[in-house]
């Protein structure tokens, strides 16, 4: 049975001011209703008047997404009644978009295609607090620059859904006209199918995580209903994220006619070829593409050079440090060593203490062989935990490699005070040799380079055979 899944994105573009008026995009830690105007709410008389910033976004998006930009566009209304929207009507684009037909390659390199990239403002937002029979509206959020991004049917599997969604947040993020850290700055409504079926389209999705986990359970539940010989109906579903669910939508009035019409308000929008070509110049280099330069240039790993472009600011934080020292060198220790640590935590790299040139610094005691591979494990951690310098971690935690004399003199004790690790060793077993070393280890706190040391100790066992 084939499985159908077009999304239809919504992202939210980090322009300082709102879609058509100059109120403060920036409503997250504010008082409900504090970022308004007679524009954003919808008052009579009011006239909206284009951002040029969020025009400016939506063209860099469409490029970057290899669409055809518009040479001019319309913004529509869309008509719907609820409390979110004051005016009854959301200005929107219809018929004529700012951009049409890109593509998106997945990381198993299938092509999504676009079907079309829209501007439009974002509603008010609505809270239901538990255990109250109001409902509150806040209009901070109401004409915050949204951009809509709607692909054809092209993907066959939640995984591919959500590896769509985090490529849409990647690209955008090095575009710098979105920031996928802040809440709800990234929805989308899910629409699949299953061959024979009809298609539901699941909205209330907030996090490529939920959208994989709504595609799931759609799956399952359309399944079940054809393994029963029952239809499966076309209609509107609500992701519930807590529970994992969806369900029909209760509003009946979401199955609408949104009776579209040009937004008279706002006249047609021309976008010159000379504006196009501008911004085009201006794109900064893409995931993709930096991923393939990182193969090149630094001889990583196809693998490596995925994890380590997954964000600029991880990119740009390997990068700079590849320039100063081994670049392979820097892959593993930032894209295993680094990311490992930091996921084990929950953070991410900007949410943590440490700064490239600590990593820097462990890197060059450690090529220096002034630390050993698990003391340089033991100074990021504590550069991530106690949120000090590496070199006063080192100093403090005595993680300073010592010289092979030193380790030697160790080594040849630790055989003293093992006679029968000795009797094992002539009996052939390699073990006896892990053990000593494990206890060289132990007694120099993990400072004595462990390869040094296994050959040693075979010297000095073989030295006393
Ligand atoms: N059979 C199908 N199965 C799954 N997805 C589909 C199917 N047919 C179309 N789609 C997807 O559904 C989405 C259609 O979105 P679009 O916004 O154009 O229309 P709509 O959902 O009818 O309207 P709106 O959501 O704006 O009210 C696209 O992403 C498309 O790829
Ligand atoms: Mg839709
Ligand atoms: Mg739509």
């Amino acid at each position: 049975m084939d499985i159908v899944i077009g999304l239809e994105v919504h992202i939210q573009l980090q322009t300082n001011t709102k879609l058509f008026c100059g109120c403060s995009t920036n409503y997250r830690d504010s008082k409900p209703n504090k970022h308004t105007c007679p524009i954003c709410l919808g008052l009579p008389g009011s006239l909206p008047k284009l951002n040029q910033k969020a025009l400016e976004y939506g063209i860099k998006a469409g490029l970057a997404l290899d669409c055809n930009i518009a040479d001019s566009m319309q913004f529509h209304r869309k008509n719907y009644f609820y409390p979110d929207l004051p005016k009854g009507f959301q200005i929107s684009q219809y018929d004529s978009p700012l951009a049409t037909e890109g593509t998106v390659e997945l990381s198993n390199g299938k092509k999504i295609e676009i079907r079309r990239i829209h501007l439009e403002e974002d509603p008010g937002r609505l809270e239901h607090p538990a255990g109250k029979k109001q409902s509150y509206v806040d209009y901070n959020r109401s004409g915050v620059p949204l951009l809509e991004i709607v692909t054809e049917p092209d993907m066959s599997s939640p995984q591919e859904a959500r590896d769509f969604l985090r490529k849409i947040r990647e690209i955008m993020e090095y575009l710098k006209i979105f920031d996928g850290g802040l809440e709800g700055s990234l929805r989308c409504d899910a629409n699949i199918s299953i061959e024979g079926g009809g298609r539901a389209e699941v909205k209330n999705i907030s996090s490529y995580k939920g959208a994989e986990k709504a595609l799931n359970y759609e799956i399952t539940r359309q399944k079940n209903l054809m393994r029963r010989g029952k239809e499966v109906k076309r209609e509107t579903r609500h992701f519930n994220e807590e529970q994992g669910i969806t369900k029909p939508s209760r509003e009946k009035e979401e199955e609408h006619d949104y009776r579209y019409f040009p937004e008279p308000d706002l006249p047609r929008v021309t976008i010159s070829k000379e504006k196009i070509k501008e911004i085009e110049e201006s794109l900064p280099e893409l995931p993709d593409e930096k991923r393939d330069r990182f193969q090149k240039e630094y001889g990583l790993s196809q693998d490596q050079a995925e994890s380590l472009t997954t964000s600029l600011f991880l990119a740009d934080f390997y990068e700079e440090i590849a320039c100063q020292i081994d670049p392979e060198l820097t892959a593993t220790w930032v894209a295993d060593t680094l990311k490992g640590e930091l996921s084990y935590r929950g953070i991410n790299l900007k949410e943590s203490n440490i700064e490239k040139e600590d990593l820097l610094f462990i890197l060059r005691y450690l090529k220096e062989d002034e630390i050993t591979e698990k003391g340089a494990i033991k100074v990021m951690r504590s550069t991530l935990d106690e949120n000090k310098k590496p070199e006063k971690i080192i100093e403090e935690e005595n993680l300073r490699s010592i010289s092979l004399d030193e380790i030697s003199e160790i080594a040849k004790r630790v055989i003293k005070e093992n006679p029968e690790a000795i009797e094992d060793y002539r009996q052939g077993k390699e073990k006896a040799v892990n053990y000593l070393v494990g206890q060289v280890m132990k007694e120099t706190n993990g400072r004595a380079d462990p390869g040094e040391t296994n050959k040693l100790i075979q010297k000095q066992l073989e030295e006393i055979d």
